[in-house]
């Protein structure tokens, strides 16, 4: 891992591909031959809330990349703007707020359409009266095409249900308020199936593992890790202090505090990065956490240590 990251503290190897993945995208050829799958970047994303007194950032200068089986987990304090990246790659922000900033999917700005996305967000509502296998099937009925017949959306539904496990719970209602039914990681696990009848080419998730036990985290994103290679699927994915088997899952890491990125790179070098810039990680349980409690509890350090303005990477204030 020796080179990393200079002395400026930018994770060159997270910029290097990131400029490589934009400039491949850009390649008119490369786009022909890669057409079935998403590269997905975005830049300079500003998000902003009409307030009492004008206009509050929410999320500022966000910059980084995503690829086809791969996954980015997008992790940071409570309300430091994972949602709101979230909104603004699907093009679902509130109409209070204000945006600008580009989001290229594979080097072309377009609209995130039927079949390229889908965005499982955290109010995810789901029948409790139904049965699983209702529920998959009448979201396969409404969700795919009429012309698909009706045998091959039951078989695609079908796959999905296997492929997330839940072909011994079929005929188990969902459940809720008063009525026994699945337990909170199999419902995770149905709004995610809803998700993947389109096949997607590019997957949000917003906290898939909310409320989910470390082994029922680990079941739920072990099986998104799977179908996102199988199906060579760009997935993002805002979490929640992972466990250290959860998060050597993911490939990259977006790490956000008040809006601001303070770590944009590969998973397994965010460690050195933080080590080079003054924060060693001790030998603790879960590096993630690790991350999260040095943003919360030695913010105002972390913010002058940090321009957090460059692409892929931060700047030290005192080198610059
Ligand atoms: N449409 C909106 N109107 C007003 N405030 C908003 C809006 N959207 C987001 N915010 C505010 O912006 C900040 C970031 O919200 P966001 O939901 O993106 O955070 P988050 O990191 O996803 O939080 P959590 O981990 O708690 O879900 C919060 O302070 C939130 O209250």
């Amino acid at each position: 891992m020796d080179g990393l990251i200079n002395n400026h503290g930018i994770n060159l190897q997270a910029h290097e591909e990131g400029k490589q993945c934009i400039e491949m995208v850009e390649s008119e050829s490369l786009v022909m031959k890669k057409r079935s799958r998403a590269y997905l970047t975005w830049e300079k994303l500003e998000v902003a809330i009409s307030s009492s007194d004008g206009f509050q950032s929410i999320l500022s200068g966000a910059t980084g990349y995503a690829k086809p089986g791969k996954i980015v987990a997008i992790m940071g304090p409570s309300g430091c703007g994972k949602s709101t990246l979230l909104d603004s790659l699907a093009g679902q922000l509130a109409s209070n707020t204000r945006n600008s900033g580009r989001i290229l999917i594979n080097g072309r700005k377009r609209r995130l359409t039927y079949g390229t996305m889908a965005y499982m967000t955290q109010e995810q509502a789901l029948t409790w009266t139904l049965t699983v296998k209702e529920t998959i099937y009448y979201s396969a009925e409404l969700q795919l095409p009429k012309s698909m017949p009706k045998s091959e959306k039951r078989e695609r539904a079908d796959r999905i249900i296997r492929e997330m496990g839940l072909q011994d719970s079929v005929n188990t209602r969902i459940g809720g308020w008063g009525i026994k039914g699945l337990s909170g990681g199999q419902k995770r696990r149905v709004s995610i199936c809803i998700q993947l009848l389109t096949h997607p080419k590019l997957l949000l998730l917003d906290e898939p593992t909310s409320g989910l036990d470390s082994a029922a985290s680990y079941y739920v994103m072990n099986q998104i890790v799977k179908l996102t290679r199988q199906y060579n699927m760009t997935v993002l994915t805002a979490i929640h202090q992972p466990s250290t088997r959860v998060f050597g899952l993911f490939n990259n890491l977006c790490l956000l505090s008040l809006g601001k990125t303070i770590y944009f790179g590969p998973t397994f070098a965010a460690n050195q990065f933080f080590a080079v810039n003054g924060f060693p990680c001790p030998d603790v349980e879960s590096p993630a956490d690790h991350y999260l409690m040095t943003i919360n509890t030695d913010f105002n350090e972390v913010r002058a240590r940090f321009k957090c303005e460059l692409n892929f990477g931060c700047e030290r204030e005192d080198e610059s």
